[in-house]
């Protein structure tokens, strides 16, 4: 089973005579996410969080941070991430990926593109479900609105799993996690 992350930077979009973004305080004030379309691997063409697999003995919210950084080069205090999701994605029944979700509104730097990532600032309300996973429909527009989500996805056809077909799903909302990464 592999295990990964997935994380969801957040921010303000600048009000009248303002010029610039600013990070939002909290969730509730965010109106855009910071996505990327991906450049290669799993979902490469498709739009998702920054994230990726767990290294070493890293735990989850060390992999969002780490790989944020790697792929569109925001820095993110370790603690400033909030645990959004677990999300378990099966493969012909067998679990694939389990999956950490963060979101934060703390974070510091310009995102740049790298040659994992391509990042693109989008509204919350216009997040391209269409160009992503089909599952992310179900279950990011409530981490976005700052809920929280367990969730079982499966697929069926074999690997890889980004071109096997989203059978059945399974999800449960506002869950307090006994882990929080
Ligand atoms: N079904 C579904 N919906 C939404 N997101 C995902 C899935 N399946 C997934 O695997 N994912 C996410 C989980 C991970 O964040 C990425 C896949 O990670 P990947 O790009 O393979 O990991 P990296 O460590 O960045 O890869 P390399 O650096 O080794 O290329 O997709």
């Amino acid at each position: 089973m592999i295990e990964a992350t997935l994380c969801f930077p957040l921010r303000t979009s600048p009000g009248d005579g303002e010029s610039e973004s600013q990070p939002a305080d909290d969730v509730s004030e965010a109106d855009e996410v910071l996505l990327i379309e991906k450049r290669r691997g799993l979902g490469d063409g498709w739009y998702n969080g920054p994230g990726g697999k767990l290294e070493g003995d890293e735990t989850p919210r060390e992999c969002a941070v780490r790989e944020t950084h790697e792929e569109v080069g925001l820095e993110i205090d370790p603690a400033d991430l909030e645990k959004a999701g677990e999300l378990t994605f099966l493969l012909d029944g067998e679990v694939h990926t389990f999956c950490h979700v963060f979101r934060t509104t703390a974070f510091r730097g310009e995102p740049r593109p790298s040659e994992e990532a391509r990042p693109e600032w989008v509204g919350v309300e216009e997040v391209p479900y269409d160009r992503m996973w089909e599952d992310d429909r179900l279950w990011l527009p409530g981490v976005l609105e700052g809920r929280t989500i367990a969730g079982e996805f499966a697929f069926s056809g074999g690997e890889p799993l980004d071109e096997a077909e989203f059978v059945r799903h399974d999800l449960e909302w506002d869950i307090s996690f006994t882990d929080d990464g």
